[in-house]
């Protein structure tokens, strides 16, 4: 019978989950891919479909449903138990942080748990949410293989200016690094630029991944060569609740006030970005509303990004091909255009109408550099991973 796997990628804002078959080789069919969005927000989603139907399951869900992300797992598996006909033969996870070590997934034993679960400090948003089915499966099933395949992976072998911060060396050899995230995204897009767009993929392309969280990388030759967020997620573009690029004297202050470990992490991860700025959290809720700490907090936004991409230019030495990328990268017209509003002066321009239909390549004939709208899989990637890891290819 043909392997199947189970992909399990929890985010910040929701929960994607896949089950594919395989011929032993390659990925053969998506029998089931499936998302529990919004979770923590007034507009929880399940959403769940198979081959031959696209919406299996289209339910709007309580808040109290799914104000977590555990409730959200405890939804999914259970779906999962009524419909799956046979136990999948692995599980691949996403897993947010992979530290120094992790330069490829591998296949998760005792030990690479328990590394793992030491990095949980640096992602506290994901990791433990990441590791916590690899715990309920493994107790389950201890027999069932289950593959890491990490966020940070893609942006391993960066050149040391890149991956080095201005600190004491004794830091670096700490682990205190920019690793990125966001990898299997960056690897998904990177692949389908290969595919179906061959001349733009050898060229210089800057990467916009903008959903709950949000980070841009710039790739030559398909490779990642610089991107912006580092030791943790909070670093580089503004988020939904975490600030992006923050003067670190603002952390040193705020201890200074008193506050805890415990209280600077919750504003950093928890009340900052969008939400910081504007009390809202979903960029669709931004868009429908009319007050100014909205307009500040969606200008904000565009300007931040706008701004790092034009940092990311740099390493690169000019840019052909701006991709978008996410939940408000790929469904959000107004932010592109914000944001590509900023970068004209690159000779970029932007076609309206098909900026407007989430058309696929969205900026002018003319335009010195082309903008895609390329929606992402991380779970397609993750699982490709799994079977490699499966089969020792
Ligand atoms: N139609 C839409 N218009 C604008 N923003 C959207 C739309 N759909 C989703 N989003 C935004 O995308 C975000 C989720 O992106 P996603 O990449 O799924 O996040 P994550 O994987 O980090 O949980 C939401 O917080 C919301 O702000
Ligand atoms: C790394 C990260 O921020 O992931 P997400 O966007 O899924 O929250
Ligand atoms: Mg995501």
């Amino acid at each position: 019978m043909n392997p199947l796997l189970l992909v399990v990628n929890a985010g910040s804002s929701s929960l994607k989950f896949g089950v594919y078959e395989s011929d032993g080789n390659k990925m053969l069919d998506l029998t089931y891919s499936g998302q529990v969005t919004g979770i923590g927000s007034t507009t929880p989603h399940f959403r769940v479909r198979s081959s031959d139907r696209p919406r299996l399951v289209d339910r709007e869900l309580d808040t109290h449903e799914v104000s977590s992300l555990d409730q959200a797992q405890a939804l999914v598996s259970d779906w999962l138990t009524q419909n799956l006909k046979r136990d999948p033969d692995a599980v691949g996870h996403r897993i947010v942080h992979g530290g120094p070590n992790y330069h490829d997934s591998v296949l998760v034993t005792p030990a690479v748990l328990q590394e793992l679960e030491g990095l949980a400090s640096l992602a506290p948003l994901h990791q433990r949410n990441n590791l916590h089915p690899v715990h309920v499966i493994g107790q389950r099933h201890p027999l069932l293989p289950q593959v890491a395949c990490f966020d940070t992976a893609f942006h391993r072998g960066h050149r040391d200016v890149v991956e080095r911060f201005a600190i004491p060396e004794h830091f670096f050899q700490r682990g205190v690094r920019r690793y990125g995230f966001h990898g299997l995204s960056y690897e998904y897009i990177a692949g389908h630029l290969k595919r179906h767009y061959p001349q733009e993929a050898d060229g210089r392309v800057i990467v916009a991944h903008l959903g709950s969280g949000a980070s841009a990388c710039a790739m030559k030759a398909g490779l990642s060569v610089e991107t912006t967020m580092g030791f943790t997620a909070l670093d580089g573009l503004p988020m939904c609740t975490r600030p992006g690029r923050l003067d670190a004297g603002v952390v040193l202050w705020m201890m200074e006030q008193g506050m805890t470990h415990e209280d600077i992490q919750h504003v950093l991860y928890y009340e900052s970005g969008l939400k910081g700025l504007s009390g809202l959290t979903d960029m669709r809720e931004l868009l429908a509303s009319d007050q100014p700490q909205a307009e500040l907090a969606l200008a904000y936004f565009a300007y931040r990004t706008a701004e790092s991409i034009a940092g990311l230019c740099v390493a690169l030495g000019g840019l052909e091909t701006l991709v978008f990328t996410a939940g408000i990268g790929e469904n959000c017209p107004e932010i592109r255009a914000r944001v590509c509003r900023h970068l004209e002066w690159l000779g970029l321009t932007l076609d309206g109408q098909a900026n407007q239909r989430n058309a696929s390549s969205i900026a002018t004939g003319e335009s010195a550099v082309s903008v895609l709208v390329v929606p992402t899989n991380e779970e397609w990637v993750i699982a490709n991973k799994t079977l490699r890891v499966l089969t020792g290819a």
